[in-house]
């Protein structure tokens, strides 16, 4: 990245993700980032997150991911984050979008959005599909294109988004992992000795699909939500240790996706331009790698780095160690993606609309 950051702070972080977001934060035309609202936002999350004793420890606890952190944990994370992308529905701000909107029925209970995800894949296990298997999923004669059209049906009228897109990516991540790293993302994890930047390029130099990067104000920028979110459930799913240790771990920014921007925008941590509030509640498209979309995403990111700044100021202030034992953007992120689940119907202003494999 060839622009200038004044931010010390910033000068010292390795992850071009960061310098990302705050290079399109400082450029932004239609998306800012008001201190007002980044301290009242603080104030809110530092609140919720004292009395919920937020920590990595939450993401066993969700129904669908798994209990144990083992290496069958490894392969079904790298599945889901391979495939974490895009759920929003064509149906979305119609009359009875919600039963319309593709969803998966596992347990008794329909699943949508990233849910749906989990729910189609733990489904697939139970029906004795080995889908989480890189052996398996990599080889068309072992699980053809149509068992995987099976493994991800849907049980309304609308199909699972980017569909063809999802098998091609599985199909290239099989390959990978069959032919590079000895069939399994445990050797990814070996190669990166500890360290997540380092994990992150293997990821992003070896898998294509991960590879979220686009252009701004004719400079490369860099997202990366897939790859940094692989880490991210990784570290959770095994608390920091094992396969789940990286000496690094705070260097992993904030993940750009369509969920979190919504609830920053909800907690006055970013505000928008006129016009592109009336974008979004028209629910125009917006094209991948359009200004909008990178200024929607990368301000997220510089705003997540702006609160964790905040809420890490007052955890030291109140000595509140002991209710928030850990906060990074990871942690940051996590609960505010689990606080928009929560809140869906109060969030007001609509995601932004980009159909994308990225996020
Ligand atoms: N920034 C961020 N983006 C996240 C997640 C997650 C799931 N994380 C869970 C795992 C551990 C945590 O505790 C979370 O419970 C999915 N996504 C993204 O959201 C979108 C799906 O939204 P909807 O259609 O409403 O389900 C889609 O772009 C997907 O890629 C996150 O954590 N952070």
């Amino acid at each position: 990245m060839s622009f200038q950051v004044e931010d010390k702070d910033l000068q010292k972080s390795l992850n071009p993700v960061l310098k990302s977001g705050y290079f399109i934060s400082k450029n932004s035309q239609d998306v800012s980032i008001p201190p007002e609202g980044i301290e009242r936002a603080a104030s809110s999350i530092y609140e919720i997150m004292k009395s919920k004793k937020y920590s990595s420890s939450n993401w066993k606890q969700h129904t669908l991911h798994p209990k144990v952190a083992d290496e069958r944990a490894i392969d079904w994370i790298f599945l889901v984050d391979l495939l974490n992308f895009s759920f929003w529905s064509e149906f979305d701000g119609e009359e009875g979008a919600q039963n319309s909107r593709f969803s998966v029925s596992f347990d008794g209970k329909q699943y949508t959005g990233y849910w749906s995800l989990c729910a189609a894949i733990n489904r697939a296990l139970e029906e004795g599909i080995s889908i989480t298997t890189p052996s398996f999923y990599s080889s068309e004669s072992k699980l053809s294109d149509l068992d995987l059209l099976h493994v991800f049906r849907s049980s309304t009228q609308e199909k699972m988004p980017l569909l063809e897109e999802r098998i091609k990516c599985i199909r290239e991540a099989g390959k990978v992992l069959m032919e590079k790293f000895g069939g399994s993302f445990v050797n990814c994890i070996k190669e990166s000795e500890n360290s997540c930047v380092k994990l992150l390029n293997i990821i992003v130099e070896s898998f294509s699909s991960f590879r979220d990067e686009s252009t701004f104000n004719g400079e490369r920028v860099v997202f990366y939500k897939r790859a940094q979110i692989l880490i991210a459930d990784i570290w959770a799913c095994f608390e920091g240790e094992g396969f789940g240790k990286f000496d690094d771990i705070d260097e992993i920014t904030m993940f750009a996706d369509y969920r979190v921007p919504q609830a920053l925008h909800y907690l006055g941590a970013i505000s928008y331009s006129d016009s592109l509030l009336r974008t979004l509640e028209s629910f125009t498209l917006l094209p991948s790698g359009s200004r909008l979309e990178n200024e929607i995403r990368g301000c997220s990111i510089w705003a997540v780095e702006l609160l964790r700044r905040v809420i890490k100021g007052k955890i030291e202030r109140d000595d509140a160690h002991g209710s928030i034992p850990i906060l990074n953007a990871i942690i940051l992120d996590f609960f505010i993606w689990d606080f928009s689940k929560e809140h869906l119907e109060e969030l007001g202003v609509p995601i932004h609309r980009t159909r994308s494999i990225y996020y």
